[in-house]
């Protein structure tokens, strides 16, 4: 089924965001990053978001986390303000991975892993060491590697410990940062296949921010686009790359984005 489809139409919402404004206050001017965007994204769906270079897509993922608070209108998470997530407890809701993987270079790839479990500082260190073992394996790692630091790793293999960090508290909702940037065409491709197969085995809702044609394309159940402080469309990729407009247009149909898209008429992705 599409995610498109009715199923994904009655799907509860695991982010609504409403008419929201995200401003800075810079060398005393309002620099409005966003203008009235509303977006819905519903549990199980992979929704890609593209845009222009400052757009405001990082801002955006950033709201959803709680990270920046809306000047006006609302970003709600798991039907709670996304501003009272909070760090505590937050990891079990939303998991975040960071563009460079953001490890903390001093903890093994284990401690890494636990890290959140840790803070609770509720749990037994044997069971977080367990937990954070099976997540290892759970994203293509040998248990081998569970001692190394993060200076050891390949860049593969470093986004892989920071999605198994991310997902630790097994959270519903994923949210990516341009997770294949910076990795070779052949770790990159494993990654993807890492994220779609974690995607429809954990029942997750992902948000994915990427520049990538062949990982949105290989990935996406929806796109939404942003440009002029809003979402200018919203779809599936046929129906986001068959909008006329100007970004879309040279984003999509350029010789990049019309090789990426003949990956959709070879296996269209379905929930
Ligand atoms: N903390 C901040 N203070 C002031 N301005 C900010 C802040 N964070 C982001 N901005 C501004 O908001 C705009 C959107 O930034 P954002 O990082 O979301 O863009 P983006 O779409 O992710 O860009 P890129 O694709 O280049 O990463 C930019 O003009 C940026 O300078």
């Amino acid at each position: 089924m599409s995610a498109s489809g009715p199923v994904a139409a009655a799907a509860p919402a695991v982010v609504e965001i409403d008419q929201l404004w995200s401003v800075f206050h810079t060398a005393g001017r309002d620099a409005v990053v966003h203008q009235d965007l509303n977006l819905r994204i519903v549990a199980g769906e992979f929704m890609s978001i593209v845009g222009g270079s400052g757009s405001g897509k990082t801002v955006l993922l950033r709201q959803i986390l709680g990270l920046e608070r809306p000047a006006r209108g609302s970003v709600t998470v798991l039907d709670q303000p996304a501003a009272q997530l909070g760090s505590e407890g937050a990891a079990s809701r939303v998991g975040m991975l960071f563009q460079h993987g953001a490890l903390f270079s001093a903890f093994t790839v284990l401690e890494n892993i636990g890290f959140a479990l840790r803070e609770l500082g509720t749990f037994p260190a044997a069971l977080i060491r367990d937990v954070a073992m099976v997540k290892l394996q759970m994203v293509g790692l040998e248990p081998a590697q569970a001692h190394k630091m993060p200076a050891d790793l390949s860049g593969g293999m470093v986004k892989r410990v920071a999605l198994a960090r991310a997902l630790v508290m097994d959270p519903p909702l994923l949210l990516l940062d341009e997770p294949t940037s910076g990795l070779d065409p052949d770790s990159a491709d494993g990654f993807v296949a890492l994220l779609r197969s974690l995607h429809r085995e954990l029942g997750l809702t992902v948000v994915m921010v990427t520049h990538d044609l062949d990982t949105l394309f290989e990935l996406s159940t929806r796109i939404a686009v942003v440009a002029e402080k809003r979402i200018i469309a919203c779809g599936t990729p046929t129906e986001v790359m068959a909008h006329d407009h100007p970004f879309i247009h040279d984003f999509f149909l350029g010789a990049r984005g019309q090789r990426a898209a003949a990956v959709l008429r070879q296996a269209p992705v379905t929930e």
